[in-house]
């Protein structure tokens, strides 16, 4: 099977405080190296303070993966139902305040992790649960899905990068649509709005067909993944389009000395399959 437990080394008493609630975020590595994620907090994946230090530390902890996946354990039913609004309602406004910049910090490092993140939504993403889904790299959905941003309807805005990230994926006019209506799509609309990378229509689980992307990606030159995520997103960022080919050029420089990009080469003389160690 795909999945081998990874032992954590938890130096004696010093668990952090919230080490002690049940996990409501895990994470496995898999004999290919692709680190999953699991979301496991019924019977909404709601997102609190436990829930996001949580998911932050094994964020971390995935670091090394060649590949990381993100789902949830209440599939089919919910990926995220976004922030814990029955702990909301016990915050003051600064606690609120504090606790949404967590979230944005948080959902940001996902972003900035130095390999490809894929999400496996299959279920419902709404709220902070689609945006933490948009800041992945890849999202796989089910047509069955249902995705969202229905904040203002609650009479606040998204908090943890929404504005920023669906406009750029889907369209200004589309994601302001969204966001003004609290309209949900499902995986197939999601999927035609660009929102998705890969839809899943037939009986193929969600988390299989991400594996299987996973997988595909795991198998290219680590070094070349990690310069290659690097160079777009750095050339994203409003550059000229001379300083991003200099970013390109950066991220060359990366992979030119590695024995990997010699591993290559011999593998396509010889006609086999390269073996690529990350070095
Ligand atoms: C998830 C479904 C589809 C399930 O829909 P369902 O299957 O029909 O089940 P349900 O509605 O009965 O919900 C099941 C249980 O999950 C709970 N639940 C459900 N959602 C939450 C939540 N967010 N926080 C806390 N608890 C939640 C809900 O209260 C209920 O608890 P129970 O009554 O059994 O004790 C439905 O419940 C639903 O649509 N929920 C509303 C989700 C929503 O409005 N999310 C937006 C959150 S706002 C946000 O994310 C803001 C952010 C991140 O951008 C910035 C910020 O932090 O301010």
């Amino acid at each position: 099977m795909y999945l081998i437990r990874v032992t954590r080394l938890l130096a004696g008493n010093k668990r952090p405080r919230w080490f002690s609630s049940e996990p409501q975020v895990t994470s496995t590595l898999t004999s290919s190296e692709i680190g999953l994620i699991t979301l496991n907090h019924p019977p909404a994946n709601a997102m609190g303070r436990v829930f996001l230090q949580q998911l932050k530390h094994e964020m971390k902890s995935m670091e090394d993966a060649r590949c990381i996946i993100l789902h949830s354990a209440l599939a089919p039913k919910v990926f995220s139902a976004g922030a814990d609004l029955k702990e909301r309602a016990t915050m003051t406004m600064e606690e609120a305040e504090a606790f949404v910049v967590q979230l944005r910090t948080t959902v940001q490092e996902l972003s900035d992790l130095p390999v490809p993140v894929i999400a496996a939504i299959d279920g419902v993403a709404v709220g902070g649960g689609l945006e933490l889904a948009l800041a992945a790299d890849l999202r796989v959905i089910s047509a069955r899905s249902k995705v969202g941003l229905p904040e203002t309807s609650l009479a606040i805005v998204p908090g943890a990068g929404g504005t920023q990230r669906l406009p750029r994926l889907i369209g200004e006019g589309r994601a302001k649509e969204l966001i003004w209506t609290g309209r949900r799509l499902s995986g197939v609309e999601a999927a035609e709005y660009g929102l998705a990378t890969r839809l899943v229509e037939n009986e193929e689980s969600t988390l299989e067909t991400a594996m299987k992307l996973a997988e595909e990606i795991a198998k290219k030159g680590p070094v070349a993944i990690r310069a290659s995520k690097w160079s777009i997103h750095e050339g994203m960022k409003e550059a000229s389009m001379e300083n991003a080919l200099e970013v390109e050029r950066q991220a060359y420089a990366r992979v030119l000395p590695t024995k990997d990009r010699l591993e290559g080469l011999a593998a396509f003389r010889e006609g086999r399959t390269p073996n690529y160690r990350g070095e």
